[in-house]
């Protein structure tokens, strides 16, 4: 069972932003950045040896990469496997010597540890602005555990409050077929569907070679998980980017510190 925000004193824990600073320090002002960091070395800090570890794509996940990829080269950390959950984020593990299998080999994953776009007050989250969103629900589906980990600036009232893209990722083959079914389905929320493009003019293209919808709401979606297998029965679609019922832990760094939010 999923929790509010402001329910949640008994399950939360706040801790400094920086361990450095004694408790007499001027209080710092982080860049979003710094936020995103901070957030991310919280959560590498659930990693032990010997885990499978789901790797997670964008700004703030490719901290919590690096991290891991220094403590095997301190020695801090060993016998680690990861998976990585994008092209982009294969890259940068190998770069940094993590060693990397795959669903196929390890089906079961220890730990993910991914950002997200959003989390609303019961842990759900909108994923994918970067475009990641398939190959991160199939691994993050795979965990025993899920660490989210965001700047403040992700917390929304409700899934697509930012006013910003809820992706979806669809088959090329007539997207404007399954665009227009998307903005049909969710009309109450009045849904406008975009193609996402590559800022070249041509459409984004995932690492599974499909495309990505992006809709904009202007109302809260009511059930959202009926919502979710809705947009999942339309043909075309392949994957949408609300991750619900998902993370087990959301750890969101902001001005007044951490908070570390368990789902119950
Ligand atoms: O497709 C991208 C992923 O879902 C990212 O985890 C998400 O977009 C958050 O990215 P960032 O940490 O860069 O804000």
């Amino acid at each position: 069972m999923a929790v509010a925000w402001s329910e949640k004193a008994s399950s939360m824990k706040v801790l400094s932003l920086s361990p450095s600073l004694s408790p007499m320090s001027p209080p710092v002002i982080l860049t979003q950045d710094e936020l995103k960091k901070v957030a991310a070395f919280k959560a590498v800090e659930f990693v032990e040896s010997g885990m499978v570890l789901g790797l997670g794509t964008g700004s703030t996940a490719k901290h919590a990469v690096d991290r891991i990829g220094e403590l095997l080269r301190q020695g801090k950390l060993n016998n680690i496997i990861g998976i990585p959950t994008s092209k982009k984020t294969q890259e940068q593990a190998i770069s940094l010597g993590i060693p990397l299998s795959d669903l196929d080999s390890h089906p079961t994953i220890d730990l993910a540890i991914d950002g997200a776009d959003e989390v609303d007050p019961y842990l759900n989250l909108v994923k994918g602005r970067g475009g990641s969103l398939l190959r991160e629900k199939m691994v993050e589906g795979a965990c025993k555990k899920f660490v989210c980990i965001v700047d403040e600036s992700k917390l929304v009232k409700y899934l697509g409050g930012s006013g910003l893209a809820l992706p979806i990722e669809v088959v090329p083959f007539c997207w404007k077929f399954t665009a227009s079914k998307l903005e049909n389905l969710l009309r109450d929320s009045g849904c406008v569907a975009k193609l996402r493009n590559d800022g070249k003019g041509e459409p984004f293209v995932t690492d599974n070679g499909n495309y990505i919808v992006d809709l904009y709401l202007k109302k809260e979606i009511g059930d959202l998980q009926v919502a979710g297998d809705a947009i999942l029965r339309i043909a075309g679609v392949v994957e949408h980017g609300m991750f619900l019922d998902m993370a087990t832990t959301v750890i969101v760094a902001g001005d007044l510190g951490i908070t570390i939010n368990n789902k119950h």
